[in-house]
């Protein structure tokens, strides 16, 4: 089946500066997917040629097999959208609607997507930010689109934004339609994404499953004394194995490994006050991936 997304070798130079380095992305039908990365590492420059708002400087960029720009099925957020302040977010979309070649009862269909039928008739200046960005979702979403790029949906918004933008996406995936994000927070990826790309400094570093990013279980323990603790862990484990991070350690050991770790320390006379197993974040996997240059 032909990805919504694939790019080959996709390269944007501005002047001196390679801000995307070929990069090869491959974003399956019907999954939710990160493009994670710092400020700065390329992803709206990315975006942007995916859509054929900018020419890559070499490689290619193919949406459903065809070249960025022809097709319909194609809906984006990036950049937020120009509204009328003035006008009600119904009217917006109906302009939106009219310009689109979209039939006006997609307006209602949509406001319902983004849960903003109960804020249609207000003007579009009393929305909260979290509020004009789902109205920016809903336009990208007019003309029922297959797949759906969106440039750092959460961005800005507090807590409660990011909680119904998150919904929002989670429902889009749901149906079935291909969602294409872009954040630079990997807390929000890791919830939402199925799969994910990781950018820095213009290149990809890493594509794969949250879940395989995230690697095996491992183990974290606390001790006293601590460096007794490692050092005894380090032998049992191997030194690279053990990592003293937060007063603590980070055991790089499938948890299975627990009571045998447990019993090495405690009989060397060591007080274990905490053993137990630790899911690697995708900010460690980032972290581990990076070597340190990472997020803001
Ligand atoms: N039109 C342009 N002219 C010159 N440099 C640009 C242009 N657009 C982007 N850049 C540079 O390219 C690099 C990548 O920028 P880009 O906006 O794609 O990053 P980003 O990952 O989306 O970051 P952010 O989250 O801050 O938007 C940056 O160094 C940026 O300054």
């Amino acid at each position: 089946m032909t990805p919504p997304v694939e790019t080959r070798g996709l390269t944007k130079r501005f002047g001196a500066l390679t801000a995307v380095d070929t990069l090869d992305l491959t974003v399956h039908a019907g999954e939710v997917y990160g493009f994670l990365g710092p400020n700065g590492a390329g992803k709206t420059t990315t975006l942007r040629m995916l859509l054929g708002l900018i020419r890559p400087t070499a490689g290619e960029v193919r949406l459903f097999g065809e070249p960025p720009g022809r097709l319909d099925g194609v809906g984006a957020l990036i950049e937020g959208p120009a509204f009328y302040p003035y006008l009600s977010g119904r009217d917006n979309l109906r302009v939106m609607a009219r310009h689109a070649g979209v039939t006006p009862d997609r307006v209602a269909v949509v406001l319902e997507q983004v849960d903003l039928t109960g804020r249609a008739r207000d003007r579009y200046s009393t929305y909260s930010l979290g509020m004009k960005q789902r109205l920016g979702v809903a336009a990208a979403l007019l003309k029922d689109p297959r797949l759906v790029i969106l440039d750092e949906p959460t961005n800005g918004l507090d807590p409660a934004g990011m909680a119904d933008m998150r919904l929002l996406v989670r429902r889009l995936g749901a149906s079935g339609c291909t969602v294409l994000l872009s954040n630079h927070l990997m807390t929000e990826v890791q919830e939402l994404c199925d799969r994910v790309g990781i950018i820095a400094g213009g290149r990809l570093i890493a594509e794969s499953t949250v879940a395989e990013l995230r690697g095996d279980r491992t183990l974290r323990l606390v001790a006293t004394p601590l460096d007794a603790a490692a050092a005894r862990a380090r032998t049992l484990l191997g030194a690279a194995a053990v990592r003293i991070t937060d007063g603590g350690l980070d055991l790089a050991v499938t948890p299975d490994r627990a009571a045998e770790v447990n019993a090495t320390l405690v009989g060397a006379g060591i007080a274990v006050s905490e053993l137990r197993p630790e899911e690697r974040s995708l900010e460690q996997a980032f972290f581990a991936l990076t070597g340190g240059n990472g997020n803001d």
